[in-house]
């Protein structure tokens, strides 16, 4: 690592290529070698545009919530990639390096059919990208991430890797502002089908069929030119708080971008924390209101029933996947930009041996996005619902040697060239009211308020 005085020296892009490759020849010149990531600190840049202008397929962008890791990657070190999670080898992320991860995630319902605009994001997918940008605790370092695969020509490895290093572009135009307009919007369902939807849900209801369904829905915006997603990622960073920020691309004109307040977990060695957060008002306009909201939000019993749903549910995952675990008797509030929802936060450790595959198995989908039963809910939504949820509401995030983080990819839309679809879904319990959670749906699409702007002409 070098010395803080020579910080200008950081951001010169031939010191960055230079410093790698140095470290490239080194790695290379040894006689045997094995998986390794190569780091070098830079100076602080503008991850977004950096990810913007290069020419991969492959991209991800991903921010915690407390924004104490952001990260971006580009092309392919390795993949990870399965239809079932059963079939996923995550025992294997344990022998990276340090600081390697597999980035990526998987389908809400991996049974589902596969319908637009889903069709290249595969059922589960993680990939270790060749090229990151990571900054963690405030120092920003360029990664070159290498496996070694005992098949590969170590001489070839070395030229490949060599010859994108020098082609990434470390010029960083600024990403513009997004300020497009739409000129079509298509609502599926709309409101009549929506009703129709609620009504086939009450009747489940009264049979105690289900007793808890999330229902969601699609809008589908045209524009009149490419709609470029790291524009709305940009525009998200800066907009909203509290939010894990992702962008996730496996081929170039089809983004998958969110920004999502819920944590499905983390995992730190054998400690696990989980979360849950439903039920939802709008922030007021002012500090008076907005306590009236928040008030009315935690003493509503249509919410509290809601929310408790989801937190007997991950009490049950608790109880299979962990020694012990602790949980607040009563939900508090999550305050967000437009929203505010009850929010329960879990803390537990894991039973011996149990693996990522094993928890997301469990955790997902929580009731905060399936509702309860699981897999009655899993199949009904299949049916009520009349587009693919795809990667939408499934779980999205990173592995590494000894930890792991999962958001819930809820807040999101895919941009696929000139058309951007919208994502958002609403709790449904016997109480519930049709037009307000319609309404509701709205609200939490409003996340991306930027792209709401209509071609009047
Ligand atoms: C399913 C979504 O939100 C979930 C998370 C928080 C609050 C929710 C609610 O109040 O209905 C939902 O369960 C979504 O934003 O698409």
């Amino acid at each position: 690592m070098r010395a803080a005085e020579n910080l200008n020296e950081f951001s010169d892009i031939s010191y960055i290529k230079k410093t790698m490759l140095h470290q490239l020849q080194c790695f290379f010149n040894q006689k045997n070698i094995e998986d390794r990531r190569l780091e070098i600190e830079i100076e602080d840049i503008d991850i977004i545009s950096w990810l913007r202008i290069q020419n991969y397929n492959e991209k991800v962008y991903w921010q915690n919530r407390d924004r104490t890791l952001i990260a971006a990657g580009v092309g392919v070190a390795d993949f990870l990639k399965a239809k079932r999670l059963s079939d996923c080898h995550f025992a294997n992320v344990n022998s990276l390096p340090a600081n390697m991860r597999f980035y990526g995630g998987m389908r809400f319902n991996v049974n589902s059919v596969v319908g637009t605009p889903w069709e290249k994001f595969g059922e589960i997918a993680f990939f270790i990208p060749q090229f990151e940008i990571c900054k963690k605790n405030a120092k920003t370092f360029f990664a070159v991430n290498i496996i070694v695969k005992e098949e590969m020509n170590h001489a070839r490895l070395y030229e490949s890797i060599v010859e994108e290093l020098n082609s990434l572009d470390f010029s960083l135009p600024p990403t513009p502002r997004f300020e497009d307009f739409y000129r079509e919007r298509v609502n599926v369902p709309n409101f009549e089908e929506w009703q129709e939807q609620f009504a086939e849900i009450q009747r489940q209801f009264s049979t105690k069929e289900i007793q808890k369904i999330v229902l969601s829905r699609r809008s589908t915006l045209k524009f009149p030119k490419y709609v470029d997603g790291f524009c709305l990622l940009q525009h998200l960073t800066n907009t909203q708080a509290n939010t894990y920020n992702f962008y996730l691309q496996w081929h170039k004109d089809c983004a998958f971008v969110g920004a999502t307040p819920e944590r499905l977990y983390y995992r730190k060695d054998n400690r696990i924390f989980s979360e849950a957060v439903a039920g939802t008002r709008r922030r007021g306009q002012d500090a008076i209101k907005d306590k009236e909201l928040g008030d009315d939000l935690l003493s509503s019993t249509k919410d509290i029933r809601e929310h408790q749903l989801v937190v007997e549910n991950i009490k049950q995952v608790f109880d299979k996947i962990c020694k012990n675990y602790s949980c607040p008797s009563s939900p508090v509030l999550m305050r967000l930009k437009n929203l505010q929802h009850l929010y329960t936060s879990f803390e537990g450790v894991l039973n011996e041996k149990t693996i990522d595959g094993d928890i997301l198995q469990l955790l997902h989908p929580t009731a905060a996005v399936c509702g309860l039963p699981k897999q009655k809910n899993m199949d009904e939504i299949e049916k009520l619902e009349s587009f693919d949820r795809g990667w939408f509401a499934g779980p999205i995030g990173w592995l590494e040697k000894d930890c792991a983080e999962f958001a819930v990819a809820i807040r999101s839309c895919v941009v696929q060239k000139n058309t951007l679809y919208l994502f958002a879904g609403a709790g449904i319990v016997k109480s519930s009211c049709v037009k307000k959670e319609w309404n509701e749906i709205e609200d939490k699409m409003k996340n991306f308020d930027c792209i709401f702007r209509k071609v009047t002409e």
